[in-house]
């Protein structure tokens, strides 16, 4: 184990205790107990034979009582202990659970997203917190054991000092189990790609909306079985290593009994000879298996400390990545009085080029703009771009005359409001579903007056319970449709009172062409209002041409570049792709 980990593993060990420092300590005080009493029922077990022998009634009496005692401690320290030690695991599990999903949400772009390694990694060490947690208590109880050990191996030595090999012999069965337990850990990070596959497909198969898909198509059979599939691979792949880590243990093992049964054979010839008392080959033999069981639990805990070691590698570096600060500083200004202008702007992917091309576009403050464009031209892309959630690759965004990357991203965020066409549908209270668009705004009367500028307040009026009524089937609540989900996501865009850039990505793709024509023209009135009172920008994505007439400015897209940008007429007139494409689509309305 490298320092860093045991530097991390220090980190983890106070946070595991913190709030509950005094279980902790009554845990490790508890496995003493259990390593102290271990040897004592070793040493009662001697004084009785010893004492029957030499015919000491008191003695035997004595032996019996401290015996028992030991006994006694054993099972109650040890029931204490295990319930203690299972209370701080999922205590402990429950907090870095919390914290992983929060450092995760952090994270300031969204680049990390697109990276299966990243999702491979975060996903185990989701599904490893137990392994994590278990390790930090595994570190006590490895020391703890060795102590048992330790004491053990001085009451034997005392037998005779050859007896003290044993601990050399504890060696093989530690380095067959390490060589064992790295093939399991490493079948189980080779799966997890696939087990997030198979979870993905499952959802597929158990998840209303994609449900329907696979229905029609009849895929649903095939979709379970390849999930199945990719299960039992991974499944075999982790059995085939534990196998064979099995295999590794008994040889281990096997080679420690050998040294177990010579120990023996060496402690009856010195009870021939008369070197040694009867009660010494008791002692032997009762701390000789003993020992079996210590190594044993040595092993185990060595292994959790050995597998949350490898995944706090994982931890750490998401904490770190979390923790990172963004060199951005500045905060949003209070209103846009130029505008936002890309120069030279280009994007890529991760492992991709060319997505956008030298973008050179100036959108002023408090104007509408709209990006048209067909399939795949890059319009979703410069949206992302805009909101910060990726970085140009080259060139630069700047907000009246401020590079994006210096704004502090929170702050630029919070003067962002955005709906998209894949708007989430979260299944929680329509009053919650709206509120989530300003979590700041504490006035109840926000979310009524956000749900009017979107034109829903009907919609919310029709249902059973109005605001309070509980969206998605998955808790028991009312579905909606595509178009009713739409208009929420609408009304949670307009929560920000004085947003400088409103993002509206094919919001209105699944309305009825009144509900759009009539969303729009409140949307024309919102948005000037908000360009008089803070310069705010209105982009919007659509390939409805008949929606962007009145925009101040059109840009059209090709390919990831811009190839005209004007005002509507302006284009119609120039007789290009944008004139080409509008004629296009009033012919198929005519
Ligand atoms: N997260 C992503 N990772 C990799 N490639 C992506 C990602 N999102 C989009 N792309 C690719 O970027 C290109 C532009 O996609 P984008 O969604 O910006 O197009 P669009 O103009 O909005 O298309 P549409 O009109 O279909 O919504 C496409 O080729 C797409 O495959």
């Amino acid at each position: 184990m490298t320092a860093g980990r045991w530097h991390l593993l220090a980190d983890l060990a106070r946070l595991t205790t913190r709030g509950d420092r005094w279980r902790a300590v009554a845990v490790t005080v508890m496995a003493l107990a259990i390593a102290a009493s271990a040897a004592t029922i070793g040493l009662s077990q001697r004084w009785l034979v010893d004492s029957t022998v030499h015919g000491q009634a008191t003695m035997v009496l004595a032996a019996v009582v401290l015996g028992v005692l030991a006994h006694t401690m054993t099972a109650a320290c040890g029931r204490i202990e295990s319930n203690l030690r299972l209370y701080l695991i999922e205590r402990f599990g429950i907090l870095l659970n919390g914290e992983i999903v929060a450092w995760s949400a952090r994270l300031p772009t969204l680049d990390h997203l697109d990276d299966p390694r990243f999702l491979d990694r975060s996903s185990l060490l989701r599904h490893s917190t137990w392994f994590l947690a278990a390790g930090l208590s595994a570190i006590t109880e490895v020391g703890i054991a060795a102590c048992g050990l330790l004491l053990s191996l001085w009451l034997l030595a005392g037998v005779h000092p050859a007896l003290g090999l044993l601990a050399v012999l504890a060696v093989p069965p530690f380095l067959a189990n390490r060589a064992g337990l790295r093939r399991v850990r490493d079948a189980r990070e080779r799966a997890e790609g696939t087990s997030r596959l198979e979870q993905r497909l499952h959802e597929l198969v158990i998840r209303p909306e994609p449900a329907k898909e696979a229905l029609v198509a009849g895929a649903e059979r095939m979709l379970s079985e390849r999930a199945a599939q990719l299960w039992r691979g991974a499944w075999r792949a982790e059995a085939r290593a534990n196998g064979l880590a099995g295999v590794w243990q008994l040889l281990g093992w096997a080679v420690y009994l050998s040294g177990l049964v010579a120990a023996l054979a060496v402690v009856s010839r010195l009870v021939a000879q008369g070197t040694a008392s009867v009660g010494d080959a008791v002692l032997v033999l009762s701390l000789g298996t003993q020992l079996l069981a210590q190594v044993n639990v040595a092993i185990q805990a060595a292994h959790q400390v050995a597998l949350a070691g490898h995944v706090t590698e994982y931890y750490r570096s998401l904490r770190e990545r979390a923790r990172r600060p963004h060199p951005g500083r500045q905060p949003a200004p209070a209103a846009l009085r130029h505008g936002i202008t890309l120069r030279d702007v280009s994007f890529g992917y991760r492992g991709q080029e060319g997505v956008l091309r030298r973008l050179d576009v100036h959108l002023p403050a408090g104007s509408t703009v709209a990006v048209v464009g067909l399939n795949g031209a890059g319009k979703s892309t410069l949206v992302k771009l805009l909101s910060g959630m990726y970085q140009p690759r080259a060139g630069s965004i700047e907000i009246d005359g401020v590079p994006l990357h210096q704004l502090d991203p929170a702050s630029w965020r919070a003067r962002l409001s955005a709906a998209f066409q894949d708007a989430v549908r979260f299944q929680v209270r329509v009053d919650e579903a709206v509120r989530i668009g300003d979590l700041h705004q504490l006035d109840p009367a926000a979310v009524p007056a956000a749900v009017d500028r979107a034109g829903a307040t009907e919609i919310v009026e029709q249902l059973p319970e109005g605001y309070r009524t509980q969206l998605g089937t998955m808790f028991g609540g009312v579905d909606l449709s595509g178009g009713q989900w739409q208009r929420l996501a609408m009304a949670r865009a307009c929560m920000r009172p004085d947003p400088l850039l409103l993002l509206l990505d094919e919001p209105t793709a699944a309305m009825d062409p009144a509900a759009e024509h009539l969303l729009f023209e409140r949307f024309a009135r919102i948005a000037a209002d908000a360009a008089r009172s803070c310069g705010t920008i209105t982009l919007l994505v659509t390939h409805r041409y008949s929606t962007v007439r009145d925009a101040d400015l059109v840009i059209v897209l090709d390919r990831g570049r811009i190839i005209e940008q004007g005002r509507h007429e302006e284009l119609l007139a120039r007789g290009g792709r944008y004139a080409e494409l509008y004629r296009l689509q009033a012919k198929g309305y005519r």
